[in-house]
């Protein structure tokens, strides 16, 4: 028998919140989980990214607190901000009919209007555990009542960096309570160090045999180190992504890629532990809005973080370890929807890819980059898609343009009217996606010459002499005929003449220039500067 919320001992206001939540069934680890929690066990509870482990613990701990009384029942852990901010807000939907009041607190916000909030008595703290600690160094938060206490993303907190900070917070909390432990992964030896912080936990593991979760499409591309960036965007171009996360190794690596990725027109915003927290705030928050189209991020996106429509994961960078790989890949695929989850993958790199297949017990297959032939067939057929499905939309005001449509066909053959149309809209799509192209005249060139700017990547190794040569021998021009070269760190000026600008396009189309293959495509001249 399918099992319903109603079957859960849960008050009547939790069961309508997970109505109103959109929630239809209990999940396989809520269902064997919540009952184990409301009978007052300690528990390890062990399921894929993306199955709901946040509401198996938030509707038992809601529902055994006391709202009447204003001291704090129950802590949550978690390893980032964000992820705090994230379990606070589905612990506040939890306890929309309610009187449960749960706040946030970490670090980077002020934490005067912590003390505050925490004064006029909250019920549940979700929270970080450097800020925690300070708090209760501080004397403005006392677990000598708490009842729960859960380790979100468990084998991270009990992982080297977080295990002082969470032995000192656990010395000040009550011995009476719950202790539970959550994560997608639970390597042996964090199992083992947990029992010491637990009393005879049950262990309840949803296992699939995969420790990555079913409806994620894993992918891997061989690039070559300077070439990742190309790569890259030929991927996000020909896949286009309803939103991305890309992660990156560093927090350097996150801002450059932002940088790069910006610079070719990409809506992407980064996220490290190096920006100020309202920054964080701000890049999470239009995100989650689709203001931004890719999130490029260090780990610290990489777990429990909970953003609907993230179609695509990309790892820039390959994850360090398995675990890393299984949570990252885990910000798609959620809640029964599908995901693709990619991962760029240099030479030297292979054997770290198989180590990390061998631990997750899967094969991740491998992919060609798509060519640029390949992308524009792409896109144009997800561009066509775009136009059937705005022709088939009748909520349309068409009688907006009825006028001018009728002028124009009155004046041009349709189907010129049509590609004209298009040619516009492609242009200034395309003019998004690359900065890469040639100017045709005028725009800064000498008299009679055609300015190319080629966008060749920051690792080339490209001096004149190596341009001048392969262009003029792959285009069977005379090298005296090359104009002025400018070699910046990006991209590359070259001035032709006039009469040859279209054979060297043609000729550069598919050519490599200092062993790069050169990302060259026709861009409309940009505006203002005729
Ligand atoms: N029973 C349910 N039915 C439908 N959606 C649900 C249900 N339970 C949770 N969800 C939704 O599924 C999404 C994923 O849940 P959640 O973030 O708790 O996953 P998780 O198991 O903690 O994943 P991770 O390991 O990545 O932290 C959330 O948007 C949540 O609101
Ligand atoms: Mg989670």
């Amino acid at each position: 028998m399918v099992m319903k919320f109603d079957d859960f001992d849960i008050s009547s206001s939790l069961n309508k919140a997970t109505k109103e939540m959109g929630f239809e069934a209990p999940s396989p680890i809520q269902e064997k989980v919540i009952p184990v929690i409301l009978g007052g066990r300690d528990v390890i509870g062990q399921a894929q990214t993306g199955t709901g482990k946040t509401a198996a613990f938030g509707i038992p701990i809601i529902n055994d607190i006391n709202a009447k009384q204003k001291h704090v029942q129950a802590l949550i852990l978690t390893p980032t901000r964000e992820l705090a901010i994230q379990v606070a807000g589905e612990f506040q939907k939890l306890s929309k009919f309610n009187k449960v009041q749960t706040l946030p607190v970490y670090g980077g916000q002020s934490i005067g209007h912590q003390i505050k909030s925490l004064k006029r008595g909250v019920q549940v703290v979700v929270g970080t555990p450097g800020r925690v600690l300070d708090h209760i160094n501080r004397g403005t938060l006392k677990l000598d009542r708490l009842s729960k206490l859960v380790l979100d993303e468990a084998d991270e907190m009990l992982d080297m960096g977080f295990i002082d900070d969470i032995e000192k917070i656990l010395q000040n909390a009550n011995t009476e309570r719950q202790s539970l432990l959550f994560s997608a992964t639970m390597p042996p030896a964090i199992r083992k160090l947990s029992s010491r912080y637990m009393n005879n936990p049950e262990h309840i593991t949803i296992d699939k045999g995969e420790m990555t979760a079913p409806l994620i499409e894993q992918v891997y591309y061989k690039v070559l180190d300077k070439n990742k960036l190309d790569s890259l965007c030929r991927i996000i171009d020909s896949e286009t992504p309803e939103l991305g996360i890309v992660f990156c190794r560093t927090k350097k690596g996150v801002s450059e890629l932002t940088e790069s990725l910006q610079a070719r027109g990409y809506a992407a915003d980064g996220l490290h532990g190096d920006l100020t927290q309202s920054q964080r705030d701000v890049v999470m928050r239009k995100f989650r809005k689709g203001t931004i189209e890719f999130l490029i991020a260090t780990d610290v996106a990489a777990r429990g973080i909970d953003v609907q429509n993230v179609s695509h994961v990309i790892n820039y960078d390959i994850p360090q370890d398995p675990e890393s790989y299984v949570h990252r890949i885990g910000r798609t695929g959620r809640a029964g929807k599908e995901g693709i989850a990619i991962t760029l993958v240099t030479p030297r790199e292979m054997k770290h890819l198989r180590s990390i297949e061998r631990e997750i017990k899967s094969q991740i297959p491998a992919k060609g980059i798509p060519s640029i032939e390949e992308v524009v067939e792409k896109q144009q057929a997800a561009w066509k898609h775009q136009i059937v499905e705005l022709i088939e939309d009748n909520e349309q005001d068409d009688a907006l343009y009825a006028e001018l449509v009728a002028e124009l066909l009155s004046e041009f053959p349709a189907d010129k009217v049509v590609s004209s149309l298009m040619k516009l809209a492609f242009y200034s799509h395309d003019e998004k996606t690359t900065s890469a192209g040639y100017d045709f005249g005028e725009t800064g060139a000498q008299k009679g010459m055609t300015r190319f700017f080629i966008n060749v990547g920051r690792n080339v190794d490209m001096t004149p002499k190596k341009l001048v040569d392969d262009v003029s021998r792959l285009v069977g021009i005379s090298p005296k005929v090359i104009g002025k070269i400018d070699i910046f760190e990006n991209f590359t000026f070259m001035e032709v003449p006039q009469e040859s600008a279209p054979f060297v396009y043609e000729g550069l189309k598919y050519a490599r220039v200092g062993g790069a293959k050169i990302n060259l495509e026709p861009a409309k001249p940009r505006p203002g500067r005729k």
